[in-house]
């Protein structure tokens, strides 16, 4: 679980680092005045930020996500992972669907205000004149003094419904294109973590920009919107089908590398901690030797009473397993599934824990 926590955090810090710029573009060009506009398209509002704002205006507001990401991840992360364990089935597609839809309702309650503050950071210089926010914490605290609690969490019911579909959409892709490569490379990692974050814009793009809109709202006197619906209204009203798809592309822009460095360094810190024998959850098919201890386990129960040393050597050296403490756990917790009664258990596990020791011992 830790390790989860830790891959997260780091992975999410990556992808905010590469990501950011074209995510204040992207707001930027969501909450253009259609009428007026000021930017032509992305390349141009990406340079127009940068005359006037130079590169700061492009890294104004990432403290907040930068902040946030690391709980934001773990909560992702740690929920996913667990529901796709609970799971009856936990390597089908389904699993990882509603593993990240959950994980999508969860994250929505850190998520919400951090991307409150972020917007308002975002869109400081052409809004809110009269108020300098300092920081992120800053800004939610004037929004709690000015708009209450109720105000820090404007925007939580759309966060959740652009979530669930965002995150498994997510965690699908991401699997989906892993489990076809048996050994992916480090550029196929990043290929696969960088569609995973385009799927999952594409699949609530549309949500996201009423989210937006609504968390922008309250910056002026009064609120323009009453809510997620009337917001999509009377945008819609006025600016029909292009509305929802404002900003798409420096969303997709910004998705492929962020989240390409989000996942790639996700996976090797959880490869890092499993070559160091380090306690690790299952992430990805080919993350983990668990499946090829199940053959070593389901062997050992046909043998009986403990492990067959030449099918132990076998599956050592075609895995390649380092035999060090947390193989041994592994394999303790592997048995423990196959051996319920107590007695048979503890004799397995010596009898396995024996084996284990003298190959390693001779190899
Ligand atoms: N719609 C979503 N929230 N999808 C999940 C993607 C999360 C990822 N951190 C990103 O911002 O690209």
């Amino acid at each position: 679980m830790i390790v989860d926590f830790i891959a997260g955090l780091f992975g999410g810090a990556a992808g905010v680092l590469v990501g950011h710029p074209f995510d204040t573009v992207k707001v930027h060009l969501q909450t253009d005045d259609p009428k007026n506009p000021k930017y032509k398209g992305t390349i141009h509002c990406l340079k127009t930020i940068l005359l006037l704002d130079n590169i700061r205006g492009l890294y104004r507001g990432i403290s907040s996500p930068m902040m946030g990401i690391g709980l934001v991840n773990a909560i992702v992360f740690g929920v996913y992972g667990n529901v796709q364990r609970l799971s009856d089935n936990p390597n089908s597609l389904m699993s990882h669907f509603w593993a990240g839809a959950t994980a999508g309702v969860a994250q929505g309650f850190i998520c919400s205000p951090m991307e409150l503050a972020k917007t308002r950071l975002q869109l400081s210089k052409q809004i809110d004149s009269q108020h300098k926010f300092k920081g992120p914490i800053d800004c939610l605290l004037y929004i709690h003094r000015t708009e209450g609690f109720k105000g820090t969490f404007k925007g939580l019911t759309a966060t959740i419904l652009r979530d669930i579909p965002g995150f498994a959409s997510y965690f699908v892709s991401y699997e989906y294109l892993m489990q076809l490569k048996d050994k992916p490379n480090v550029p196929y990692i990043l290929m696969a973590g960088g569609c995973a974050g385009m799927s999952s814009w594409l699949a609530c793009y549309p949500i996201d920009v009423v989210k937006t809109h609504l968390q922008a709202d309250a910056l002026g006197k009064h609120a323009l919107y009453n809510g997620f619906v009337d917001c999509a209204v009377k945008n819609y009203e006025k600016e029909g089908i292009p509305f929802f798809f404002r900003g798409l592309n420096s969303t997709l822009l910004r998705a492929f590398p962020m989240n390409a460095a989000c996942f790639f360094v996700v996976a090797w810190i959880l490869e890092f901690c499993k070559k160091n024998g380090i306690d690790m959850i299952r992430h990805s098919k080919q993350s983990l030797n668990i499946v090829n201890l199940e053959n070593w386990s389901q062997a050992s129960v046909q043998n009986e009473l403990g492990t067959d040393d030449e099918l132990v050597r076998k599956i050592i050296s075609e895995n390649e397993l380092e035999l060090r403490e947390s193989t041994h756990e592994i394999v303790n917790r592997k048995l423990l599934d196959y051996y319920p009664s107590d007695q048979v258990y503890e004799s397995n596990i010596q009898s396995a824990q024996l084996k284990v020791k003298n190959s390693s011992d001779q190899s």
